[in-house]
């Protein structure tokens, strides 16, 4: 196989019908509705293809099926093996990698390069959490063996965002892998030119035909995948609406193993803290980090009613007016670059007038400078007037603040959310965070740290709307096999003493 890089880019715009399906080692096109990418930052197509119609998503799930048991049966090291030269052809590729995501979905070069890197580091956690969660385990007994191992599903699906098109799913995919499951993947419609990429980086790794199939397309691509008899599992991230649904329609079917990463409304409570440069910078990073698009920010900055509080709200407000927002590849780097579309810009925008005409007051106004493009600065908006506000998601740049004078309250109020993914205290004292750490519902609780920046190492998940318990990142291991207990001797025997009331 030739690994020249202009053997493995993905399609162009002026091939609106090529090979864009992965479906048991052989690129197709796809036979659905055409659909195209466009880089936010400039309007410009950079990718148009077809999506995989109900015909070609069985046949993913045929190949897939047929693939399992050659990859099931492999000797973990070859598996391994494989996994490990997908790590070195990501190395490889990484500029190019980089470059693509930054294209794709308007997000930073420098942050870019960061989530190529989480990829590539994604490799050797998930071959350790592997080992040390699903692992086997050999217990004594006599007469016998007694094992703790773990199984693959078979044939599961995994469903992409487009906010992380490279990361995320590589967080399913290289767990589901190892564990020896073959994998459906069906990326983000927004982000097509990625999960090609990716795809064929995996191609290059030298992975079975079937053992990984790319399904593109839309919604209705998603449907027909997620509705498909044939798959043992799903694995999601995506919006916590997306991912309810995925919940109605696997109700009733405890065979199935459904794993959800969804969304939150993320509290941030400051209380009493004397650095107040350190302070707002860990706001910043919480809240603005890759233009607001990250499942872990900050969407409620609670800040005490006191003189710290003015302080910390005022450099707040100078330091967030001068963020700096640009196209991804400016030689000076932006901290952030684009949202993901137009569309997705505007509706931060209406966002931020439903809550002024709820009586928020905006401090700092975002804005969308051009209708036209997916650019929107930064937005601070004052909320302690305007509550109840809708407990809802507002994906992007805008961080709403809530004055308080009591503690408990503004924890009480940070837990009034049906989320639960990430919430974080900025504060001196360590009883204060204790307290806080006790009272507060979320899978991440951070002290005096951003509350976005997870770590692969740990398990990444929330609770309530944000998730179903099934954490991702170090505990997909847990996800992507179940435990089987056995008890094995290598032949028949008799019991030296027979259970009351039986004779032999
Ligand atoms: N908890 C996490 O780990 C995490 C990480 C990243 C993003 N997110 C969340 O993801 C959201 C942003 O991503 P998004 O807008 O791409 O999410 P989304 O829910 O719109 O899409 C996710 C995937 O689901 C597919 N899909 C959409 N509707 C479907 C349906 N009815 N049936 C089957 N498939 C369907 C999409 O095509 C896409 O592949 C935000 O809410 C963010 O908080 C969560
Ligand atoms: O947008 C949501 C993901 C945000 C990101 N989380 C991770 O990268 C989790 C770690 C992993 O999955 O390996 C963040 O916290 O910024």
């Amino acid at each position: 196989m030739n690994s020249a890089i202009d053997n493995i880019l993905p399609g162009q715009p002026d091939q609106p019908d090529h090979p864009c399906q992965y479906i048991a080692g052989e690129w197709q096109a796809g036979n659905g509705k055409a659909f195209a990418s466009v880089n936010p930052a400039n309007g410009e197509v950079i990718w148009r293809g077809k999506g995989a119609d109900a015909a070609q998503v069985n046949a993913a799930v045929v190949a897939a099926r047929a693939a399992f048991y050659q990859w099931s049966d492999m000797a973990l090291t070859e598996r391994l093996a494989i996994v490990e030269a997908f790590a070195a052809q990501l190395t490889a590729n990484a500029e190019a990698m980089a470059r693509l995501i930054a294209e794709e979905t308007g997000k930073a070069l420098w942050e870019s390069r960061t989530e190529v890197a989480a990829m590539t580091g994604k490799i050797a956690i998930s071959i350790k959490a592997h080992n040390e969660r699903t692992g086997t385990v050999e217990n004594p007994m006599a007469g016998a063996r007694a094992f703790i191992r773990h199984k693959p599903h078979g044939v599961v699906a995994v469903f992409g965002p487009y906010n992380f098109p490279g990361h995320l799913p590589n967080g399913h995919i290289v767990p589901a892998l190892i564990a020896g499951n073959t994998v459906l993947f069906k990326p983000s419609e927004l982000t097509p030119k990625v999960a090609e990429f990716t795809v064929k980086l995996w191609q290059q790794a030298g992975l079975p035909a079937g053992v990984i199939n790319l399904l593109q397309g839309e919604v209705e691509t998603g449907k027909a995948l997620a509705g498909h008899p044939g798959i043992d599992g799903l694995f999601f991230t995506g919006s916590s609406n997306t991912g309810h649904l995925l919940h109605q329609q696997y109700a009733g079917q405890p065979g199935k193993i459904l794993a959800l990463e969804m969304g939150g409304n993320n509290p941030l409570i400051v209380k009493d803290v004397a650095n107040i440069d350190a302070a707002v910078h860990d706001i910043i990073q919480s809240a603005f980090i890759s233009s607001g698009q990250r499942c872990t920010c900050a969407r409620r900055l609670f800040i005490k009613n006191d003189a710290n509080g003015d302080a910390i709200l005022a450099k707040l407000l100078e330091a967030t007016a001068k963020i700096k927002v640009a196209e991804p590849f400016a030689e000076t780097q932006p901290f952030y670059g684009a949202m993901i579309s137009a569309k997705a810009a505007a509706a931060m925008v209406k966002a931020q007038t439903d809550i002024q005409a709820l009586g928020g007051v905006s401090l700092i106004e975002l804005t969308q400078p051009d209708p036209a493009l997916s650019f929107v600065t930064p937005g601070i908006i004052d909320v302690t007037k305007a509550l109840p506000l809708p407990d809802e998601e507002h994906f992007g740049p805008l961080l709403k603040v809530y004055r308080y004078n009591d503690f408990d309250a503004a924890i009480e109020e940070a837990n009034n959310t049906a989320f639960g993914l990430s919430a974080g205290l900025l504060a001196d004292s360590e009883a204060d965070y204790q307290h806080f750490y006790r009272r507060i519902r979320a899978g991440i609780v951070n002290w005096n740290k951003p509350i976005t920046g997870a770590s692969s190492a740990a398990p990444f998940g929330g609770i309530g709307a944000s998730g179903n318990h099934r954490a991702s990142a170090y505990y997909a291991a847990d996800y992507c096999a179940y435990p089987v207990s056995s008890v094995e001797a290598s032949s028949v025997s008799l019991p030296a003493s027979l259970s009351p009331g039986l004779s032999i």
